[in-house]
């Protein structure tokens, strides 16, 4: 198979079962939503695909071959995450020297561009920017490296609204100028949702969504009304959680809706990507 084939991936740590046979694939050529709450297991999952961490059991393979200590396949993907692993004087124009090195394709036109862009100063220390503009830096080198598979953990951290803004819109641009595998791992689910074109979400060690956006939101509904009626037209669908006020309720389902009658007082919305994932993860809870 063309692309990362990840294969029963299992991760403790001490007793604790992190990734519990976590399998999916990535294709060639497509932007990836990689979602989870806090801990659910997404940073230590992008470093086992990139071999920085081991896992217990399973396998990352790229283009049928394993990655395990295979520098050759390691070279085709790159790994953005919030640690910092640059020496304390160095300034951003080394670091982008450095890392030209060490990746073939690296397009330092991109690079400068996007550094004037972003107004990050090259000549700067790294250590002495600021937290989003250490951020700024890592994400240049990340769109810069030019390689197939990129994975971008929390790439906004730390980025005004200004910025964030900035960044979609370039890696839109750079993924269309040059097509290439994208995984982002972010909690700012709403601002990537128009970005993403597949999903995946870790939920208590399991892959519980693993699926084009389009497909899941297609059959994510919001049933709103008075409390009764919602009740009694929700009946027998997968209702995955609601939100009460007052006498109204909303209902949130995600499968088909079948051909029952809608009643006077209810309304059928689609349900956003975030709204979806908040009550898939909030452990059966109610929100009421
Ligand atoms: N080196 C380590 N030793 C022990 N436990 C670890 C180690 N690294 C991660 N963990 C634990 O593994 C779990 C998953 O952590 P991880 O950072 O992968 O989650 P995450 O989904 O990226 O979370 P967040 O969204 O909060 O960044 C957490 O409970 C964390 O405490």
């Amino acid at each position: 198979m063309k692309g990362i084939e990840v294969k029963q991936i299992t991760k403790r740590y001490g007793k604790k079962v992190i990734l519990n046979g976590i399998g999916f694939e990535l294709e060639p050529n497509k932007i990836y939503g990689l979602l989870g709450r806090n801990g659910a297991g997404k940073s230590t999952l992008l470093n086992i695909m990139t071999d920085r961490v081991s896992a217990d059991d399973g396998e990352i393979r790229l283009d049928g071959v394993d990655i395990q200590d295979n520098d050759q396949q390691l070279g085709n993907m790159y790994l953005m995450s919030e640690v910092d692993l640059y020496p304390k004087a160095a300034k951003v124009s080394q670091i982008f020297k450095w890392t030209a090195q060490l990746y073939n394709g690296f397009d330092m036109e991109l690079a400068m561009k996007l550094a004037q862009k972003f107004d990050l100063d090259v000549k700067a220390q790294f250590s002495k920017l600021s937290t989003g503009y250490r951020t700024i830096m890592k994400l240049i080198i990340a769109l810069s490296v030019q390689v197939e598979f990129i994975f971008l953990d929390e790439p906004v951290l730390g980025l005004d609204a200004n910025h964030r803004d900035l960044f979609y819109k370039e890696l839109v641009q750079s993924y269309s100028d040059n097509p290439r595998t994208f995984v982002i791992s972010t909690h700012l689910i709403e601002e990537v949702a128009q970005l993403i074109e597949h999903v995946l979400v870790i939920d208590q060690g399991r892959l519980i969504i693993d699926d084009e956006t389009e497909d899941i939101l297609k059959n994510a509904y919001m049933i709103s009304g008075a409390e009764e009626e919602v009740d009694q037209y929700v009946d027998g669908l997968n209702v995955i959680g609601s939100d009460k006020l007052a006498s109204l309720k909303a209902s949130y389902v995600f499968g088909e809706l079948d051909n029952r009658v809608i009643p006077d007082r209810v309304s059928i919305d689609k349900m956003d990507l975030q709204t979806l994932f908040i009550n898939l993860t909030n452990g059966g809870q109610n929100n009421e």
